[in-house]
């Protein structure tokens, strides 16, 4: 589960009022070392250790004595504290002091590229924008000396510089670490936003806190046990009626294409039937993909059975207005992409329908631009913090939401968000979002739950592009229509 720093502070605690003083400082900094040895792999190694100010510091103070015991070179670069340090981070800073072994650099040393691993201890989930001023000219060189270093860099809690909440960078500079071991729970800063970039690979040490001292929490990773519904076999006694039929609406001249990836996308994604509708110059059929039948958009049939996926390349004319409208006043579920999304920023006449609707019959999917347009905002609010973003549109628009960039977070109009770890920069191309939106409608179609077709569909949009490029295909140059043959090669591996 994820957590708020607001929650950490409070399970800190609580958990604090029945346990001595300093333990979970002394838990963190054991973690912190044995995740630290794992990385270092052979003895007599030298280690730099980067000491703020706060507990963050005191943490990187006690691994730094156990690394020293296990026979590490340890070499610790202190940024002191301008306020007074907290009794546990003192006993910390005591202790190291009367440790031997441990080599203390000037505040403005210059750092050299010879230590076998960084650790970065300078701030955690206390980091204030406020306080931004406050890295020093030295500190930010030697952190810009620290990130060009060959070694890992394994971060304390959270990269610093990072916020732990919405995964923005708040500080003018930050660590870029290639593995973060983050304390009590894990956090939605290290996973969407600039989180993955800064945090790289993220485990989680509880500190040993019985679970009695966690609050219940609606904030989670993506993984299939969310979606069992989807990762369900199909009968063998079924035809293509029992998989549901998927109509994708756009396609205005110039734009086709984005109509056939979608609909591509439903058809390696196992829908029953699939229909490519083209609000204009509708083709006889993509030769390609001959099972689809293309249609123009005004033949589409809405009606319960028919998902429709409205929006890839649909352009802003009269026509696509209608056909959102039509759509919107449907019965059909809807997953509602691009220029769809755009008319329905425009027109408030279209948002009241989508609130009209029943909320879990629609799905949006937004990248952070559409999203600005949706909330009326610019992009940079919503990068600013994705997470309320997103669950603020699935309220305000009573749907079903799928924030897409990197960690795609998908909100529940009732309030619960999931942050999806799968994926790469791959993604960051034109025609995958065309290819979500299709891989959706399917899911829908086959399963009726858009939920959980909107959390498998985006975990196995990324998990595609995370084997492509495992293969050498990509991250650079790959292609959306190199995503189908993959997607359904994960759906069907999905399958228990
Ligand atoms: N709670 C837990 O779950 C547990 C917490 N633990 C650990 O404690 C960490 C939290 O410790 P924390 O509260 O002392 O804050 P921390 O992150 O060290 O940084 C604060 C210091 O940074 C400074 N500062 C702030 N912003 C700044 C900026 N923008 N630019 C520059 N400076 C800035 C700020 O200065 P100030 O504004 O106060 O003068 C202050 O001195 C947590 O992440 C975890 O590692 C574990 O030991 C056990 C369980
Ligand atoms: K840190």
């Amino acid at each position: 589960m994820l957590y708020t720093i607001k929650q950490l502070r409070q399970i800190e605690q609580s958990a604090l009022s029945s346990l001595e003083p300093g333990t979970l400082m002394r838990a963190a900094g054991k973690a912190a070392a044995q995740a630290a040895l794992q990385l270092l792999k052979t003895p007599n190694q030298a280690v730099l250790i980067l000491v703020g100010p706060g507990n963050n510091g005191g943490d990187a103070l006690e691994a730094a004595v156990h690394l020293a015991n296990a026979g590490h070179q340890i070499f610790v670069l202190h940024s002191p504290s301008k306020t007074a340090r907290s009794p546990s981070g003192q006993q910390a800073f005591n202790q190291a002091q009367a440790c031997t072994q441990i080599n203390w650099l000037a505040s403005d040393a210059p750092l050299q590229d010879n230590y076998a691993l960084v650790i970065d201890g300078l701030f955690g989930i206390g980091l204030t924008q406020l306080a931004q001023q406050k890295i020093s000219p030295a500190l930010q060189k030697q952190i810009t000396q620290c990130n060009a270093m060959s070694c890992p860099i394994l971060a304390l809690d959270v990269p610093s510089g990072l916020d732990a909440d919405t995964g923005t960078i708040i500080t003018n500079i930050a660590i870029q670490a290639s593995h973060t071991i983050t304390f009590i729970a894990d956090k939605a800063g290290l996973h969407t936003g600039d989180g993955q970039d800064y945090a790289g690979l993220v485990e989680v040490a509880d500190l040993d806190i019985a679970l009695e001292y966690f609050p219940v929490s609606v904030s989670e990773l993506n993984k299939p046990a969310l979606f069992p519904d989807i990762a369900k076999p199909r009968r063998h006694n079924s035809h293509k009626g029992s998989n549901g039929t998927v109509a994708v609406i756009g396609g205005a001249v110039g734009m086709q294409g984005a109509v056939i990836l979608a609909a591509r996308a439903a058809l390696y994604s196992g829908a029953g039937r699939t229909v490519a509708s083209f609000v204009e110059a509708t083709p006889n059929f993509d030769a390609q993909q001959p099972e689809l039948m293309c249609r123009p958009a005004q033949q589409v049939q809405f009606n319960p059975d028919t998902v429709v996926v409205i929006g890839p390349g649909l352009g802003n004319s009269i026509a696509s207005f209608d056909l959102v409208s039509r759509a919107l006043l449907s019965t059909s579920p809807l997953i509602i992409d691009a220029d769809a999304l755009n008319l329905m920023a425009q027109q408030p006449a279209l948002h009241a329908l989508c609130n009209g609707r029943d909320k879990l019959s629609t799905l949006l999917t937004p990248h952070p631009l559409e999203a600005a347009r949706l909330l009326g905002c610019s992009v940079e609010i919503i990068q600013a913090d994705r997470i309320s973003a997103a669950k603020k549109l699935a309220r305000q628009y009573s749907s079903v939401v799928i924030l897409k960039g990197s960690g795609s977070i998908i909100a529940h109009p009732d309030g619960n968000m999931v942050i999806n770890p799968t994926g790469n920069a791959g993604l960051a191309s034109g025609g995958t979002g065309d290819v979500l939106g299709g891989v959706c409608g399917a899911l829908m179609a086959q399963h009726k739950n858009m939920w959980q077709a909107a959390l498998a569909a985006t975990y196995l949009h990324g998990t595609a592009a995370d084997s492509l490029v495992a293969l050498g295909i990509g991250p650079i140059g790959l292609c959306a229509s190199e995503l189908l043959v993959e997607i359904r090669k994960q759906l069907n591996t999905l399958l228990k």
